[in-house]
């Protein structure tokens, strides 16, 4: 209720609709103290002008038409009502299960909703009322239920998407809340103005579809309705008489009832701005659900869609844990090529098995999260997983070539992956293989090959084509060119580059050459001894490196330009990762540390200009003046 006044206060456009609707209900209501004629009743004189005891003239049968225009809208009234929420439920329904079970339940549903909306409406609803006549009015509202449920399915299903993948849902199913509560509980109230909007909709299209199977002889002609009230003014050659009073009231009432429906429409889908709303409900809901993972700010826009948050994880050993992932938070944007890099046994790997659920024993989380487009990805069951991989994210790793079965022509295996999660139809394989095929730069006639007829790089090249077969939103590639001489490496970067701006895909791009991530990446992560010690955008992590592990890193490589002169290597060792490091893990290799300082406290990751954050005491404002004065 104080939602409905809120949306009178702030349109006029609905409050104009709602006191329409108000006065055409009133009519219904009120009509036998409108008129003291039956609707029926044929005891007048046929074909009287308006004006005296009838208001509306007669009809050429002698009914009243001001008696059949107030009983008319009663039925009118009813039809849109009922069948408005009869579609509204099943559209509805059908649209939160798909959303909410996804899997094949989507599949079906989205099938369904797909078959009804390309089926011509007119027709569609013609056949239906043919199948069901005799059924009187509410044959003639299933009918119309029928048919109008389709468009307000695929809205809500697209909306209960989106909304199932926010943090509080989440957090509600792996609280383990029953599947009825969460879509009934916690999804509904976020889609009620929607859902509103969708059944003022459906009750226009109901109203009109009633007029038009009236009009056309198809409903039930026996009954009062502003559609059969045209249907007999039509058959009886009402405007030939001179009459068009008896087409133009029922007319204008459908009209005026239309557009009331119309106008409440835009005023809900006007004050109801969905955004706001989700936003303001979600929070309330986030504070109050205590199974919710953290305190986190989970509805802050823009999402990142991979966002890593204090992340540990590495291996039990016999002789202890080896800590090989540090507390690391770091996120990837939506289309963002992000470039992690380190030297060997930096932890890079480690990162990314465990962001991506693929860290198998003796590897362990030990803490932390990982969502991809909201979804935590560390909370999924291992079926929900397979639903996931290679849809959502895949991985292309070093020795991913050896993931081809030998015996398997490369068709099958590209086709493998796509049939795994859905995609049955052989046109459709063959031709998003050849797609994939194109796009990596290999010739359609090698899906015909077996895979020891190509070489490593055509191999890796099927590989990442079969990586992105599914057109995930990430794909997490730790060194898949490492074992390609340089040209091919760089051919294949370049592809995979273009394959990204092309498709709209984010990149996590693992290596230890980081001239090659400079060149390619939007932004870099620096690794060491499993922490992310700088991250800045790439070209200002080339031109000002903060950190001196990144600029001895960079001194180690060649430069992008100019001559190849021989680089000097980092002198030292990394920290073992077996033992806790409560201090900069870098400062022993370090040539500018602060004795007393870098040894004793862990400086901890601060952002130095906007995007560049750098963990070293160097660049924490109280100690920075001191220690370039001493560099
Ligand atoms: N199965 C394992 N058991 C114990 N420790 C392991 C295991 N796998 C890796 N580690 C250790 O975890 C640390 C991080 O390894 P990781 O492979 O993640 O590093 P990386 O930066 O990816 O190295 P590279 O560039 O050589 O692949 C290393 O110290 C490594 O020795």
């Amino acid at each position: 209720m104080k939602g409905l006044l809120t949306i009178l206060r702030r349109s006029p456009r609905a409050a104009f609709g709602v006191g329409l609707l108000a006065a055409l209900l009133l009519l219904a209501l009120l009509a036998p103290l409108l008129t003291p004629y039956s609707p029926t009743s044929q005891a007048f004189g046929t074909w009287l002008k308006p004006g005296g005891e009838h208001l509306l003239g007669t009809t050429a049968l002698g009914q009243d038409i001001w008696s059949q225009l107030v009983y008319g809208a009663r039925l009118t009234l009813l039809i849109g009502f009922t069948a408005g929420l009869v579609a509204t439920a099943i559209g509805t329904a059908l649209g939160l299960s798909a959303a909410y079970f996804g899997g094949r339940t989507d599949e079906a549903i989205n099938v369904l909703i797909n078959v009804f909306l390309v089926l011509p409406g007119l027709p569609l609803l013609i056949i239906a009322s043919a199948f069901l006549r005799g059924g009187g009015v509410w044959s003639i509202i299933l009918v119309i239920a029928l048919t109008g449920w389709a468009w307000g399915a695929r809205v809500l299903r697209s909306q209960a998407l989106a909304l199932r993948n926010r943090d509080f849902v989440q957090a509600a199913i792996v609280s383990g809340e029953r599947p009825a509560r969460i879509i009934f509980a916690e999804m509904l109230p976020n889609l009620a103005g929607l859902i509103a909007a969708g059944f003022f909709s459906t009750a226009l299209y109901a109203v009109l579809s009633e007029a038009a199977l009236a009009f056309l002889g198809m409903g039930d002609v026996s009954q009062v309705t502003w559609g059969t009230m045209m249907y007999w003014a039509q058959a009886r050659g009402a405007l030939l008489q001179g009459a068009w009073w008896w087409v133009a009231a029922p007319g204008l009432c459908i009209a005026l009832l239309g557009t009331a429906f119309a106008l409440v429409n835009f005023g809900i889908d006007e004050v109801t701005n969905p955004r706001v709303i989700h936003e303001a409900r979600a929070t309330r809901v986030l504070r109050r659900n205590r199974a919710a993972p953290q305190a986190e700010p989970a509805l802050e826009p823009p999402q990142p869609l991979l966002a890593i948050r204090h992340l540990s994880a590495g291996y039990v050993t016999p002789q202890g844990p080896v800590r090989a992932v540090r507390d690391v938070t770091l996120s990837v944007a939506p289309g963002e090529f992000l470039g992690l890099a380190g030297e060997s046994g930096c932890g890079k790997s480690t990162l990314a098995f465990a962001a991506t659920r693929l860290l198998d024993a003796p590897g362990v989380v030990f803490d932390g999260e990982a969502r991809l487009a909201g979804q935590d990805l560390l909370a999924l069951n291992p079926a929900e997983l397979r639903r996931v991989r290679w849809k959502d994210y895949s991985l292309v790793f070093q020795a991913s070539m050896n993931i081809l079965n030998p015996v398997l022509r490369i068709r099958e295996q590209v086709y493998d992956a796509m049939q795994a999660h859905g995609v049955q139809d052989r046109g459709r394989l063959e031709a998003r293989a050849r797609e994939l095929f194109a796009l990596v730069g290999i010739r359609e006639d090698y899906l015909n090959a077996y895979p020891h007829q190509l070489s490593g790089g055509m191999k890796q090249r099927v590989v990442i084509a079969i990586a992105l077969a599914l057109e995930p939103k990430l794909v997490v590639m730790d060194e898949p060119t490492t074992a390609l001489d340089v040209v091919v490496q760089r051919q294949i970067l370049q592809e995979i580059d273009a394959v990204r701006k092309r498709l709209g895909i984010s990149i996590v791009f693992i290596t230890h050459d980081l001239s090659l991530l400079v060149e390619m990446s939007d932004r870099i992560a620096i690794m060491y001894a499993g922490e992310v010690v700088e991250e800045a955008p790439a070209h200002e992590l080339y031109a000002q490196p903060k950190h001196p592990y990144t600029r001895r890193l960079m001194g180690a490589f060649p430069p992008l330009e100019g001559p190849r002169e021989r680089r000097e290597g980092i002198p030292g060792r990394p920290p073992s990762l077996a033992q806790d490091i409560p201090y900069c893990p870098f400062f022993e290799r370090c040539p500018n540390h602060l004795p007393g300082t870098c040894d004793v406290f862990k400086p901890a990751r601060v952002e130095v200009t906007s995007g560049h954050s750098v963990a070293c005491f160097l660049h924490s404002p109280a100690v920075k003046e001191e220690a370039y004065a001493a560099d």
